[in-house]
């Protein structure tokens, strides 16, 4: 089976032929249209905490399609939409070969040029990653935009400055100093939407609780070229950029705000 990807010929309307649930009816991203929100009061009621610890050594690899650090400390969420702990296992980058594109949700039709993905599973249910990704309650990812400023952001600087060293597909390095995954939080994260969705790259089982950040970070533009810069195999082979899959019906969801 061809691996998929994001070509003409491999990318997400091919998806279909061999993980038939793209066809589903809770498929992710979707394009987020805030006065279509509901402003559920129950959000902020149970307010979203996230307890994130210092990852003493991440490792950040190039599995070809994006750049993903996978993380072995117990940084954990609670609260908002989320029943139980859900337990921080990666986070990922989505962008576009130029800034007009690369987000996968969109706000009210207009894509960023990038989107930070942290992805967690409901440890309080399952005992791993893997058990949980196929389960309707095993996965919250946190969707945050990027938009450009003349400033690096600091917190992905640890990141942007080494990512040549996984220029190629397959490569990896550890990130010796100490790396708190909350400076990668916009300031506020109690302004967010909320739906029920999916994993947006295959196998895109139906099993993720998705919170969109109100509030983008702002990297600058060579933090962008440096994503930009990755290849999605060995040296010589093409860039890895738009690697978004985009939005999907709402269908009869509902997505809620937890602000007015
Ligand atoms: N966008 S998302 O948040 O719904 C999302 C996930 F939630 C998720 F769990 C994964 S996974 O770890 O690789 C498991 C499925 O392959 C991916 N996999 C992506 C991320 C990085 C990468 C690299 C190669 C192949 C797939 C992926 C993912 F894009
Ligand atoms: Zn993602």
């Amino acid at each position: 089976m061809a691996t998929w990807g994001y070509g003409n010929d491999n990318g997400p309307a091919t998806w279909v032929k061999s993980f038939p649930v793209a066809a589903g009816t809770r498929q992710s991203p979707i394009d987020i249209v805030p006065t279509a929100a509901k402003c559920d009061t129950k959000l902020t009621e149970n307010p979203l905490t996230v307890n994130y610890s210092p990852e003493p050594a991440m490792e950040l690899c190039n599995p070809g399609l994006s750049v993903k650090a996978n993380i072995k400390s117990k940084s954990v969420i609670k609260g908002g939409p989320l029943e139980g702990e859900y337990k921080l296992e990666q986070f990922h980058l989505h962008w576009g070969s130029a800034d007009k594109q690369g987000s996968e949700h969109t706000l009210n039709g207009k894509m960023f040029p990038a989107e930070l993905h942290l992805v967690h599973y409901n440890a309080t249910k399952y005992s791993s990653f893997g058990e949980a990704v196929d389960k309707p309650d095993g996965l919250a990812v946190f969707g945050i935009f990027l938009k450009i400023s003349d400033k690096p952001h600091q917190g992905l600087k640890s990141l942007t400055d080494v990512l040549s060293e996984v220029q190629y597909k397959d490569k990896s390095i550890n990130i010796k100093q100490e790396y708190n995954p909350v400076c990668l939080l916009p300031d506020n994260i109690n302004k967010y939407w909320t739906y029920l969705g999916s994993l947006t790259t295959p196998p895109l089982c139906e099993s993720v609780t998705w919170i969109v950040f109100e509030e983008p970070i702002e990297v600058s533009e060579d933090q962008m070229k440096a994503f930009r810069a990755l290849c999605c195999g060995e040296c010589g082979s093409a860039p890895i950029v738009d690697n978004y899959r985009p939005p999907l019906p709402l269908g009869n969801r509902q997505l809620r705000a937890s602000f007015q």
